[in-house]
């Protein structure tokens, strides 16, 4: 079982090729422009058209209008959706429609009653993003390299795949994947040196210790 891992607020040529070249499975571009990730469509375009196939391609898009993810489409054409919104299941419905893409929800966790709404957008979605609630004075959804109580995950039974999120880096992960059994890690800010700056090197090891944890996982089901 191989664990997914996306390298998330890729903004330059240098690092996307990193993580591509480390092997990353999915790589993320913020379209918001409050964050310090954020980037424009001409750029967006440039990196998308450096992955070439090597990765899937995920737009993080928060609240989005139709509008705003047309010109996505157009620069970007992005494998996935990353909604990282308060976006409804109507409107998970309507862009997966409109665009024909997956769509993967970020949802917001800081107690149990975080996961009430997990039954109405799993029905939907075609993954789940568990991340760290902000909090309520935050600029941005996430991206803030602050993580939640992976023990709430602990007993969760969810057909859909799912991703965990939220102030990972290379020295937490097998911690993260033990408690919540997700099929894989996202992260950002752990793997860089300032808000907004990557680092190859954090890239690099992060990458590292998420197949040290897959090699883990598989060694300890096969002595079950
Ligand atoms: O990265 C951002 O700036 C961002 C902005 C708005 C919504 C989500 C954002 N990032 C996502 O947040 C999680 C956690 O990130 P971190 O590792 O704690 O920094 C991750 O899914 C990012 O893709």
């Amino acid at each position: 079982m191989s664990l997914l891992v996306k390298i998330c607020g890729l903004s330059t040529r240098e690092t996307l090729q990193t993580a591509l070249e480390a092997g990353a499975d999915m790589v993320g571009f913020v379209f918001f422009p409050p964050s310090p990730r954020h980037l424009s469509l001409e750029l967006g375009r440039e990196l998308g058209r450096q992955v070439k196939g090597r990765a899937l391609k995920v737009a993080l898009t928060v609240d989005a209008d139709d509008a705003t993810l047309d010109n996505i489409m157009d620069a970007l054409s992005p494998d996935i959706f990353q909604l990282h919104g308060k976006e409804s299941v109507a409107r998970l419905r309507d862009i997966k429609q409109k665009y024909g893409r997956p769509v993967m929800k970020a949802l917001p966790v800081e107690t149990a009653a975080d996961l009430a709404v997990l039954p109405g957008y799993a029905a939907v979605a075609d993954r789940i993003l568990f991340d760290a609630r902000p909090p309520k004075d935050a600029t941005r959804p996430g991206g803030l390299g602050a993580p939640f109580d992976w023990h709430l995950l602990q007993n969760l039974e969810l057909a859909l795949p799912y991703m965990v999120s939220g102030g990972l880096h290379a020295g937490n992960i097998a911690e993260a994947v033990r408690l919540t059994r997700a099929g894989g890690v996202d992260v950002s800010s752990g793997v860089e040196s300032a808000p907004g700056v990557k680092d190859p090197e954090m890239i690099k090891a992060f990458i590292r210790a998420a197949r040290a944890t897959q090699e883990l996982s598989v060694r300890e089901l096969s002595v079950r």
